[in-house]
């Protein structure tokens, strides 16, 4: 039930005002005077607060910014003397919803109620998503309450204090970079840069002056001087990103900068201090790669003085319910598009897949179900095709419908979720506009 919050010292309006909106099923909250409405303001938390203008104490216009911050998401509707217009705008300058007119009639106020309510709501769920969903954070935003996830955070907290250089390894998507920021944000470091570079991004060259820098002329296109990620890395931490495909001449380089704390610009001669701690991420087996003579072993020591391991999802299977509810929450506020319920029958067939391109992979299949999603639920059905069905059939006959059934279907679903907007629905479905014209007419949609 919603709360609606009226601070209003004229106690008949009052009485009248909380009757009718009680009425329609809020919960309603008075206060005569701004210092008791800022007071329940913090005790109830409501979705709505409908403020008069004139208070004994203060001035509604100016509650409004009163009320926005100590509540962000909570809307404001102003109640004006009749014909105070100016008041009404400087109020929605300072942030409010809207503002209505003493004696307006019930037909105006209650919709332009239950709009503010369900603002304020979309505020709600949309700002404890950026909090929930910000990954990249610190460790409160690594999600995974399994035995082998907890030993991982808990050996990156051991190490992100100090100032080792650290060396993530796991499958991709298992949340190397994830990891990497938390040790930085949980490090002396994290005031100052956490500069990403993903190795396997650059040619050779490129990622040489692109980690060094370069002096204005050292080679051609080289018009200015260029300060490297190594340079914007200091005082810093600098994560090197799939570190096993960097060149072993390069890898030579790095190595002297770790030892020495200095480089050399590509085309100087004098070196460069830099002061940063390197986390250095892999999916490739480096040891193996040693053997393979693509990675130096004197460096692989150097980076691995502490090493951590991130478990694959298939390692954990009990951990998948958890980023399922964990990536619904955060992309029906992305969307703006609740869901109540998550049907067994869809988890149970997010446990049955093998991930293996782990949690990125995860949280796109919970990223495109929400779209197919209907009616605040998540189902089977919503998830795609090849999850539906295992490994993907050999046979088309074990369909349960013809592909063209699904693709009409898939359609279907994908306008209702862009509202008809089929320049929108094309993006989304991959195809080009006339395609779907053609479609939309083909299958009488
Ligand atoms: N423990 C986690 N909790 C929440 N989200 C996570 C977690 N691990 C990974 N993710 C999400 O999964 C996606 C992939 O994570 P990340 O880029 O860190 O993986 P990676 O191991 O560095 O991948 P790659 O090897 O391909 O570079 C990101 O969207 C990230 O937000």
């Amino acid at each position: 039930m919603a709360k609606i919050l009226i601070i209003d010292d004229e106690t008949q309006l009052r009485g009248l005002l909380s009757r009718i909106i009680g009425l329609e099923g809020y919960e309603v909250i008075q206060a005569e005077n701004c210092t008791t409405g800022l007071r329940q303001l913090e005790r109830t938390h409501p979705e709505v607060v409908l403020c008069d203008v004139k208070l004994p104490d203060g001035n509604g216009v100016e509650m409004v910014t009163r009320i926005k911050q100590a509540e962000p998401d909570c809307e404001v509707i102003l109640l004006t003397a009749y014909g105070n217009i100016p008041d009404g705008v400087q109020a929605i300058k300072n942030g409010a919803f809207d503002y209505i007119t003493k004696g307006d009639d019930n037909n105006k106020i209650i919709p332009l109620l239950s709009r503010a309510v369900d603002k304020a709501r979309t505020n709600r769920r949309r700002n404890a998503a950026t909090a929930a969903g910000s990954t990249g954070q610190g460790f409160d935003a690594i999600i995974g309450s399994s035995k082998p996830m907890r030993a991982a955070v808990e050996l990156a907290r051991k190490v992100a204090g100090t100032d080792t250089s650290v060396l993530l390894t796991g499958e991709t998507g298992t949340g190397k970079e994830v990891f990497a920021q938390a040790i930085h944000r949980a490090g002396k470091r994290k005031d100052r840069t956490f500069v990403a570079v993903n190795c396997s991004a650059f040619a050779k060259d490129l990622l040489e002056s692109e980690l060094f820098g370069h002096t204005a002329g050292a080679f051609t296109g080289a018009a200015k001087n260029k300060k490297g990620l190594m340079e914007e890395a200091d005082g810093g931490t600098l994560f090197l990103d799939e570190i096993g495909e960097m060149p072993v001449d390069l890898q030579a380089k790095l190595l002297r900068v770790l030892e020495s704390g200095e480089f050399i610009k590509v085309g100087e001669t004098k070196p460069t201090k830099v002061n940063m701690r390197v986390i250095a991420a892999t999916n490739r087996d480096l040891p193996a790669e040693i053997a393979a003579g693509n990675f130096r072993e004197d460096l692989y020591y150097r980076l691995s003085v502490f090493q951590i391991k991130l478990p694959s999802l298939g390692e954990r299977p009990s951990d998948i319910d958890e980023y399922a509810r964990h990536f619904t929450n955060v992309f029906a506020a992305k969307m703006d598009k609740p869901v109540e319920t998550i049907e067994p029958g869809y988890l149970e067939l997010l446990r049955r897949h093998p991930w293996r391109g782990n949690i990125r992979e995860l949280r796109n299949v919970v990223e495109r179900s929400m779209i197919m999603a209907s009616d605040g639920v998540l189902r089977a059905e919503d998830l795609p095709v090849e999850l539906q069905h295992g490994a993907p059939a050999s046979d088309d006959s074990t369909l349960p419908l013809s592909l063209r059934a699904i693709e009409k279907q898939h359609i279907a679903r994908m306008l209702g979720h862009t509202g008809g907007n089929k320049t929108e629905a094309a993006r989304l479905l991959g195809i080009g506009l006339t395609t779907l014209y053609r479609k939309i007419e083909e299958y009488g949609l």
